[in-house]
């Protein structure tokens, strides 16, 4: 069958979870290689990171499954699915669907690290699915590897003996076979029987624009075939199974998929939103009485609007949108006007890498310029006439005059950092209006802070104020807590006396000062100077709460370079044509991308 005969009991389904950084994509790799999945020739350096935007960021996006062979040392062969996860808090979910894909998890952690803020989200994602934990210590061979210290805290942590704590390095090979010794052992065989009916978890699915959606599916109960009707159980829709197969890792049809089997599957499904991350697939003949567990839709939890630089765009990157949703479930958008910006799109996000990730794939993917607005959150705006409305952009505010009160989402921050800047992670989380909830000290150097905070200002500049304050030693994850009231109010900024209704923002009235007169500053060093004076005022309601003023521009820029260095010369005009494509004409004033972020970056530098 499709199992080569391998039979069900030698079945391993199983995941690698890890902190960001601390070698799962390394480890995954040498697994692939152990197993010979690959030849050194074919592999690339890291390929389950398969997307161009991935490697280079470095990071893990999309999931993957990958079937391999292990002869193991009681002789017999074993079948291993590799489910990859994503490793960045925005994926959340993501990394919950693919581990309910599996039956058992390497919990990865760093030597010299240690436990980090995602090594617990992702723990406790693994043990909701009540999956096996295997500990690993990676990167054995750094010098600041400190394997003792971190052992212990895995003790601490999972009641585990320090013999069930593997020491491996990714790099070096070392404790590969221990690791894979150990999946055999410790992680069980799927259950479920192949002549039940139909039972298969889709947890990744992605868009072919030849072949339509493509679903990563793991079978929990039944067997799937060729030319079977499939029901998906969520959305009641029907299709035929075209193609089924695994990956190993290129893509390897099969005729049949049954109980443990991890791969894909294609149906002509013209429509993501057919097949849903977390749906359970079944046989439209003999369908299952019950789904799996756990279908939840993800919400966008942060706000952008998106317009093209050039006007004559608008269709490209609506097209572009429309394609990306395809591969994207969590992707929102809808048309917006600004009277800044013109035409262009309210566009959710998971979160704020989420939105970078997508900004950067229209621009390379599609060459579309585009000029994004300030990320902002969703409030709650209740309404003096009793209404409740929710705002995702902070220029449809309605009038303070209208409104009775506004609620904010909050989040659960949870910080985890060395001793020594216990004291700074605290004020930086005073300074965004968090609330303390607890302190637990991990071990003699390692505490664990809990703090909950508005996530607006999460969305705004907490993770690089607590990276830079902590030297980058801080580790940080987050987890909707709901809605709280708050002092809130719009804020609005007027360029040339003119408001412009894209940089608009929602500020705590007791920071509402500060923050004016920091992005009228801001603004001022951002926007070029243009012909003529240029009032930048910012504004609440219609108290102007601070101003600065753009000069009117003097000299050429390139009266700068003395002399006839014409290299300098070209660069500059260069510079200055690079920066042109980022402009935008609003009203009379030609404003760059930057002066639209500057509301993220303000706290930064308060000179
Ligand atoms: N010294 C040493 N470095 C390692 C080891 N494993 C990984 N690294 C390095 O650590 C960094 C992160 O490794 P990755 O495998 O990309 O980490 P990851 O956990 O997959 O990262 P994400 O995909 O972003 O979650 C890279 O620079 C690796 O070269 C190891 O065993 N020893």
């Amino acid at each position: 069958m499709s199992n080569n005969q391998i039979k069900q009991d030698n079945v391993r389904n199983f995941s690698i979870i890890a902190h960001i950084d601390h070698g799962k994509s390394t480890l995954a790799d040498r697994i692939l290689e152990r197993t010979k999945a690959l030849t050194q020739r074919e592999m690339k350096e890291q390929f389950l990171d398969a997307m161009d935007l991935e490697r280079e960021r470095g990071i893990t996006i999309k999931l993957n499954a990958v079937q391999l062979r292990y002869g193991a040392a009681n002789g017999e062969d074993y079948l291993f699915h590799l489910i990859d996860t994503p490793g960045h808090v925005d994926f959340t979910y993501e990394v919950s669907r693919s581990l309910a894909a599996c039956d058992g998890v390497l919990l990865v952690v760093d030597a010299a690290q240690g436990i980090e803020a995602q090594t617990l989200a992702n723990l406790y994602l693994a043990l909701d699915n009540d999956l096996e934990i295997i500990p690993v210590i990676n990167k054995i061979d750094l010098p600041a590897a400190d394997p003792e210290r971190v052992t212990k805290e895995l003790e601490d942590l999972l009641g585990v003996t320090k013999d069930e704590v593997i020491h491996a390095s990714g790099k070096s090979g070392i404790g590969i076979d221990d690791i894979l010794e150990a999946i055999v052992e410790r992680v069980p065989a799927p259950e479920g029987e192949p002549e039940d009916p139909l039972k298969a978890l889709i947890f990744d699915s992605l868009y072919d624009p030849y072949r339509g959606v493509i679903a990563s599916i793991s079978i929990k109960e039944g067997t799937v075939r060729v030319g079977q009707r499939i029901r998906m159980m969520q959305t009641e829709k029907e299709f035929e199974v075209t193609e089924i197969g695994v990956f190993n890792p290129k893509p390897t049809p099969k005729d049949s998929l049954t109980v443990g089997d991890v791969g894909y599957l294609t149906a002509s499904i013209k429509n993501v939103s057919d097949s849903r991350v977390g749906d359970t697939i079944t046989s439209a003949e003999r369908p299952a009485s019950e789904p799996l567990p756990g279908y939840k839709k993800m919400n966008p939890m942060v706000f952008c609007g998106i317009f093209p630089v050039d006007a004559s765009n608008y269709n490209d990157l609506r097209e572009a949108l429309e394609r990306l949703e395809l591969n994207d479930s969590s992707l929102q958008y809808e048309a917006e006007t600004s009277q800044a910006l013109g035409f262009g799109f309210r566009c959710g996000f998971l979160g704020l890498l989420h939105m970078e990730i997508i900004q950067e794939r229209i621009e390379r993917e599609f060459g579309i310029d585009l000029i994004t607005t300030a990320p902002s959150v969703i409030y709650e705006v209740e309404l003096t006439d009793g209404e409740t409305i929710t705002v995702d952009n902070p220029s449809m505010m309605p009038d303070t005059q209208s409104v009775s009160e506004v609620r904010e989402p909050f989040v659960k921050a949870t910080i985890m950092v060395p001793n020594d800047y216990v004291g700074s992670v605290m004020e930086i989380c005073q300074a965004k209006r968090g609330a303390f909830q607890d302190m637990q000290y991990l071990d003699d150097n390692r505490v664990n802070i809990t703090y909950e905070i508005p996530l607006s200002e999460i969305v705004y500049d907490f993770f690089d104020q607590l990276k830079s304050q902590t030297k980058g030693y801080a580790s940080f994850d987050y987890d909707l807590v709901g809605y709280r009231a708050s002092n809130l109010v719009k804020m609005d900024i007027l360029l040339n006396n003119d408001t412009i209704d894209a940089l608009s923002f929602i500020v705590h009235r007791d920071f509402a000062y500060e923050r004016g007169k920091a992005i009228a500053n801001k603004l001022k060093d951002l926007i070029p100077r243009q012909q003529f004076e240029v009032p930048v005022q910012a504004a609440i309601g219609n108290k102007i709460v601070a101003r600065s003023t753009i000069k009117a521009m003097r000299k050429n820029v390139l009266s700068k370079c003395y002399g006839g260095d014409i290299s300098r010369k070209r660069k500059l005009l260069e510079k200055q044509k690079e920066g042109k494509k980022r402009m935008k004409m609003v009203g009379s004033v030609e404003v760059p991308q930057e002066a639209f972020m500057a509301v993220l970056e303000m706290d930064t530098d308060n000179d």
